[in-house]
């Protein structure tokens, strides 16, 4: 499932945060490319330990933080460092799959990248092209989102990124491992809280029926979840 997180990012956090990266030191994103992924990308990255993404990413990890519709769907156990990307005119990314263990210098550990993200940093008006594909069971999708907004998608869709032919788009991209591995399960742990947030607006909060539904919510996620 797809997922649009409309302004993650205010319009002074996508200032703040474009202005922390351009000063940073650009290099080919296929320096962090597995061997597939690097014939089928062309774009540039900031440098994955350098001072500008740690300084910008923590800006994202705190609005990630307070979002309540990043957390209900993507039930995150841990968040990869964000990283930065640019696609200059000519520049794209091919069909591809993410890797399922990721690992970076900032967190010590390896984990599993269940949830792919891409947040926007620039607005559609400044670029042509540079359209997230994303191929899942539904179907195709184009993402083209406002600057600030992001789209949650599974690690495993193939996905590619096409070529800009006016202007440059700039992003932020990372990893979550989810509490829940299952993507079906997280739907509807996903889907049963949307139902409560829901009915919660018509319905006084301490009726019965919103307590045993939230109790069935926190139950299913108990049994479900994995530290
Ligand atoms: O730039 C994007 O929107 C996606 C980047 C991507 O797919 C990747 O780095 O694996
Ligand atoms: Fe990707």
């Amino acid at each position: 499932m797809l997922i649009e997180i409309p302004q993650l990012l205010s319009a002074e956090e996508v200032t703040s945060v474009r202005d922390i990266i351009e000063g940073a030191d650009w290099i080919d994103g296929r320096a962090t490319a597995g061997e597939l992924a690097s014939r089928a990308k062309r774009n540039a990255q900031v440098p994955e330990d350098s001072p500008q993404a740690r300084q910008a990413g923590d800006i994202i990890l705190r609005a990630l933080g307070r979002n309540a519709l990043f957390n209900s769907a993507a039930l995150p156990l841990r968040v990869l460092p964000p990283l930065f990307n640019r696609y200059d005119t000519g520049m794209f990314f091919d069909a591809h799959v993410d890797g399922a263990v990721r690992s970076s210098p900032g967190l010590g550990t390896r984990m599993r990248a269940d949830l792919s993200s891409t947040l926007f940093l620039t607005a559609p008006d400044e670029y042509d092209g540079g359209e997230l594909i994303i191929e899942d069971s539904y179907g195709v999708h184009a993402v083209k989102l406002a600057a600030g907004s992001m789209v949650l998608y599974p690690a495993g869709s193939l996905h590619r990124v096409r070529e800009i032919t006016r202007g440059a788009r700039l992003s932020s991209f990372f990893w979550t491992q989810s509490m829940i591995k299952d993507e079906g399960l997280r739907t509807t742990l996903y889907d049963l809280d949307r139902g409560i947030v829901d009915l919660r607006k018509s319905v006084s909060s301490d009726a019965q029926g919103i307590l045993m539904l939230t109790g069935v919510y926190h139950n299913l996620l108990r049994r479900w979840a994995e530290l």
